[in-house]
């Protein structure tokens, strides 16, 4: 059997959110657009083969100017997302069909994930067929009905806050969003779909640092990250 990793990259949203001119993906840190700090922390892992962007029709010459400027030789595939990030994502996943045995799926915003928390990922992915990123939670989360009111205070340590890279094998994946698409489901993230098919999916400890950049307070916490944590030569 071969062992193949592929990784898809999502990068089609518009960040609204962000409430710039400029989609955030595209925003500079240290003179560097955000998908381009993204991509070259998946294209230095020796365990990738492959990697899929997906991005907005509008933006693919673009996107196929980066990969040729920053010499991204293991962005095999720049294509066209959806409407809403399942669709960006399952549209990255029919391009790898056949090529990839196993697949990770990561946030073109999030540029700060550790090599050695997608490394564990990827370790525990092969141990058990699918992982994913998180946090625990810092602070006390409340359950509040439309009223305002509250209604319950679940147990802080059974609450995780999940982020990417999310990890398994090609062909569960494949099928999870199979499924979703035949029911109408849509959910926020990757684990949701392979959670209804009723096979456990595993959380991996990574770090706080591994932000998904959402909103403008982000902007100067992203500054901070790269000069003094997660710059070009720190993993
Ligand atoms: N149709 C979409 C929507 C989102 N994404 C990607 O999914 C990741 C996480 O999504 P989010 O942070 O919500 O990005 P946006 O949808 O761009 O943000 P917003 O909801 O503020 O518009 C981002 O890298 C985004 O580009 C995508 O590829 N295709
Ligand atoms: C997949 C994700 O990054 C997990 O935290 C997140 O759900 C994606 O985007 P969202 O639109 O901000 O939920």
């Amino acid at each position: 059997m071969t062992d193949k990793l592929g990784v898809v990259i999502v990068a089609a949203g518009k960040g609204s959110r962000m409430r710039t001119k400029e989609s955030k993906q595209y925003l500079l840190l240290k003179h560097k657009p955000i998908i381009v700090h993204t991509l070259e922390r998946f294209q230095r892992l020796e365990a990738v083969d492959s990697i899929v962007l997906v991005t907005g029709a509008e933006d693919l010459e673009r996107c196929e100017g980066y990969v040729a400027e920053y010499g991204l030789s293991k962005v095999t595939h720049v294509i066209a997302g959806g409407q809403e990030r399942q669709d960006s994502v399952y549209r990255g996943l029919l391009e790898l069909s056949g090529s990839a045995d196993w697949v990770m799926v990561h946030d073109g915003v999030r540029p700060f994930t550790a090599e050695e928390h997608i490394l564990a990922c990827l370790g525990k992915m092969k141990e058990t067929g699918a992982a994913v990123l998180a946090v625990p939670v810092k602070d006390t989360i409340k359950v509040v009905n439309p009223a305002g009111t509250i209604e319950a205070t679940p147990d802080r340590r059974s609450l995780w806050a999940i982020q990417t890279p999310q990890a398994f094998r090609f062909s569960l994946l494949l099928q999870a969003y199979e499924q979703a698409a035949r029911d109408g489901f849509a959910g926020t993230d990757d684990a949701m779909l392979v959670e209804r098919l009723g096979v456990p999916v595993q959380v991996v400890e990574a770090d706080y640092y591994n932000i998904k950049i959402t909103t403008p307070e982000d902007m100067p916490w992203a500054e901070w990250i790269i000069s003094n944590i997660r710059g070009e030569s720190e993993t």
